[in-house]
């Protein structure tokens, strides 16, 4: 795993940015599979400046989004469909056909997590993953006990994710229970991984993803058994990892 500490979030934000930026100049037409939740947010104001000062360009970019709330409409605000378009997409060149989200408003769910991973394939794997990761190792929204062999699937979210999600919400009530999400398979297809982690409170997390076997209940440690990952992390995040 190639390891970047960085001193704040800005400049985690500037170095995943950076990374992003260089695989979309390199290659036009790249796939990128992208995240929601707290810790994108410097990244993707930074990849709009990009657009829009340096002109780094998605004309031809796709993108495939980890995961969504189950039972939210895609123009609730709440919802990781309109996450996107508000931080991102509403201020980049990409167009909107060609980006990817699951549908939690599906009538019949398990279809639509069939239809998800074939898209994954047909439209994917993408070039690189961005990825966050929940203070109990989670990625995309696959929780603690989720088999590495997972393809796209309805999750139930655990108390402490539901909580710390709670945030965005006007009250806890009011975070789903379940999510569609992106299985540790679908994920590990990705050419390219970056992994992003801020803050203290991501420290214990980090700290298992470096130091502790490949375990089923920190799914993040699947990840080490992919050929590229690259860790962006800052120091809050690593102070506990032995070094
Ligand atoms: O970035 P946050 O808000 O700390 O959340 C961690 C992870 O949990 C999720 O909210 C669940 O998918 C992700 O979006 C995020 O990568």
């Amino acid at each position: 795993m190639n390891i970047i500490i960085t001193k704040d979030y800005q400049e985690l934000s500037e170095k995943a940015c950076g990374i992003i930026e260089k695989q979309v100049n390199d290659k036009p037409d790249s796939v990128l599979g992208l995240a929601t939740g707290g810790s994108p947010l410097g990244t993707y104001k930074q990849l709009i400046n990009g657009c829009q000062e340096r002109s780094v360009n998605y004309e031809n970019v796709s993108t495939l989004n980890l995961d969504e709330y189950i039972g939210l409409d895609k123009n609730d605000p709440q919802s990781y469909h309109f996450f996107m378009k508000k931080h991102l997409f509403d201020h980049i060149n990409i167009r909107s056909e060609n980006t990817y989200i699951p549908n939690g408003k599906a009538v019949n769910l398990d279809v639509e997590c069939e239809r998800y991973e074939q898209l994954i394939d047909d439209i994917g794997p993408p070039d690189l993953q961005l990825l966050g990761i929940g203070q109990n190792g989670h990625i995309g929204f696959n929780e603690p006990g989720t088999s590495f062999q997972t393809k796209t699937h309805i999750i139930d979210l655990e108390e402490s994710t539901r909580q710390a999600n709670a945030r965005f919400f006007d009250s806890l009530d009011m975070v789903p229970k379940q999510a569609i999400t992106m299985g540790i398979q679908s994920i590990l297809k990705s050419e390219k991984i970056v992994i992003i982690a801020s803050g203290e409170r991501k420290a214990d997390a980090i700290r298992s993803l470096l130091e502790d076997e490949p375990d089923e209940n920190m799914p993040a440690s699947a990840l080490r058994a992919h050929k590229h990952v690259t860790l962006i992390a800052d120091e809050a995040a690593y102070q506990k990892a032995g070094h």
